[in-house]
């Protein structure tokens, strides 16, 4: 029972346990740190704060049973995958309410995760079972070669609190589909989602020590993943800041990595745009998950000539967004995840408006208080803006003016982030320009959203190593060995 009158109908699914090697622990010294609904500040649950012991318990069982998880068929695999994703969606309403109730997001956001989240294990549990080698023609005729792929083993994941069910799918979707068995560590403001995954998973028949989920202090958790020889890759979604120390401490073991990291993303509407049709996509872009994701909109900008028309439009739409509990039918803008958070959007918007930035709508904490903020748009945004070199994170659009097609793209690419960029044209040549043109892993064209299981995510420069999603995701999670047979 969640304390905020939250029921789940399958309350099996609520679990104030870690899990590793098919057990349900507590830290062995009672250490425990609560989790709370944002948009309550109640205490919804405690979880174990396991030590760097108990980790490497969990390291040594996913250890332990990698092996013969990846003696198992690709199609073995495959089918536990697929029955994983089945009961997902089977217990889709709980996983919903569960995320909502930790995470904040509107509940028919949350729905839309879990049904995103589970497309990646849908979609690896495909893939498991197209993991090709392949034969080399031979330079001379008394040797055969070979090229064969096998997993890396045991995998460390860390993922963020803003998507807290799809960012863990999107890592232990390919690494399970590939053989390999997880030690993964949720976000600590949002472990409950992370933990339910774990129930479907060994009811879906995933072996014990093949998915741990082990909850506690990052920087207790963190050293002991990075600091085991045992653990040959960690794939990491948060910010940069800290993808930037993880990659320092993989050096001491060689560790690979993801990184799935911050972004800046610049949103481009040209002149000769559906001006309605921006409007959305900024609206689609900004403002999802309460402006909270890595690929939101963060610094939108508008050529002079529709300037005014579409900042007007875009204002009207946002002043009429219903922020509050994601459980409160209508509301489409939930709390922010904390008050850190919160402090930095007030942070970004005085600092636009001290530098001359015009607030349209919004621009203060939201009479809800908490760690509500009112959705807000600022024109006459400029480059020396915090919002222009800083991700926001949260619900505030701000308009920069542009003159020439030139002039945005370099506006654009002026930051150290390279995740998602967007434009809108309806002119093919300027599309192919600017889509080659811009400097990042991800350009949606017309559209705000793009987010799907069947296309490589990742960013260039400071936002990234790798990729997730599509056929490039589960390589990630494999080794390339060349077999050369003497005849
Ligand atoms: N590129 C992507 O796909 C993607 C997706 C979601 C979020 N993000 C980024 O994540 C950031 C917001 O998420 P966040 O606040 O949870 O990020 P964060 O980096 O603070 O935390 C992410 C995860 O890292 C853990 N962590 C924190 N310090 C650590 C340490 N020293 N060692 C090991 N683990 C540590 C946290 O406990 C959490 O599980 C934003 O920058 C956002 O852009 C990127
Ligand atoms: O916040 C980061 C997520 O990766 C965004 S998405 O849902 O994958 O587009």
């Amino acid at each position: 029972m969640l304390t905020n009158t939250v029921v789940l109908k399958n309350r099996g699914l609520l679990r104030q346990q870690a899990f590793v090697n098919g057990q349900w622990i507590d830290a062995s010294n009672k250490d425990t740190y609560e989790v709370l609904n944002p948009a309550t500040g109640a205490v919804i649950a405690t979880v174990p704060s396991l030590s760097a012991d108990e980790v490497e318990l969990a390291i040594h069982g996913a250890a332990k049973a990698q092996k013969d998880w990846a003696a198992k068929t690709a199609q073995e695999r495959s089918r536990i995958l697929r029955r994983w994703f089945e009961l997902m969606h089977e217990n889709a309403e709980d996983l919903a309410l569960l995320m909502t109730t930790e995470q904040g997001k509107p509940l028919a956001e949350a729905r839309g995760e879990v049904a995103y989240a589970a497309s990646f294990i849908e979609w690896f549990s495909e893939e498991a079972r197209r993991v090709y080698g392949r034969i080399i023609p031979q330079p001379s005729n008394d040797r055969r070669l070979m090229v064969m792929k096998q997993p890396i083993g045991v995998v460390g994941a860390i993922t963020p609190w803003n998507f807290p069910a799809a960012m863990l799918t999107r890592k232990a979707g390919p690494a399970l589909a590939a053989g390999c068995a997880m030690v993964a560590k949720p976000a600590e403001d949002t472990p409950l989602t992370a933990l339910a995954l774990g129930v479907l998973a060994a009811e879906a028949g995933v072996p014990d020590g093949v998915l741990n989920i082990v909850t506690g202090k990052p920087d207790v958790v963190g050293p002991a993943l990075m600091g085991s020889s045992i653990v040959r890759k960690v794939s990491f979604t948060g910010s940069t800041a800290v993808g930037k120390l993880l990659m320092r401490q993989a050096a001491d073991t060689v560790k690979k990595l993801s990184l799935e990291l911050g972004g800046n993303a610049p949103f481009i509407v040209f002149d000769d745009a559906d001006v309605d049709a921006a409007v959305d996509g900024v609206m689609a872009s900004k403002y999802r998950n309460t402006g909270q994701t890595c690929v939101c909109a963060n610094r939108i900008f508008v050529q002079s000539g529709i300037y005014d028309s579409f900042t007007q439009k875009l204002a009207e739409k946002v002043s009429t967004m219903k922020v509050g509990a994601g459980t409160e039918d209508g509301v489409v803008q939930g709390p922010l995840i904390n008050k850190a958070a919160l402090e930095k959007v007030k942070r970004h918007v005085a600092d636009a408006k001290a530098k001359g930035g015009r607030v349209l709508t919004g621009g203060d904490v939201h009479e809800r208080g908490g760690s509500f903020f009112q959705p807000t748009v600022i024109a006459d945004a400029t480059p020396d803006m915090q919002v222009f070199v800083e991700e926001t994170f949260g619900p505030v659009a701000p308009i920069f003016r542009f003159e020439t097609e030139d002039e945005a793209v370099a506006l654009a690419n002026d930051t150290p982030f390279g995740l998602a960029s967007y434009f809108f044209s309806r002119d093919l040549a300027r599309i192919f320009r600017a889509a080659e043109a811009l400097e990042s892993g991800i350009v949606a064209v017309n559209s705000g959203v793009f987010s799907t299981e069947v296309a490589p995510f990742g960013g260039v420069k400071e936002s990234g190593l790798g990729r997730e999603g599509g056929q490039e995701g589960i390589e990630e999670y494999l080794e390339t060995k060349f077999l050369c047979l003497g005849l």
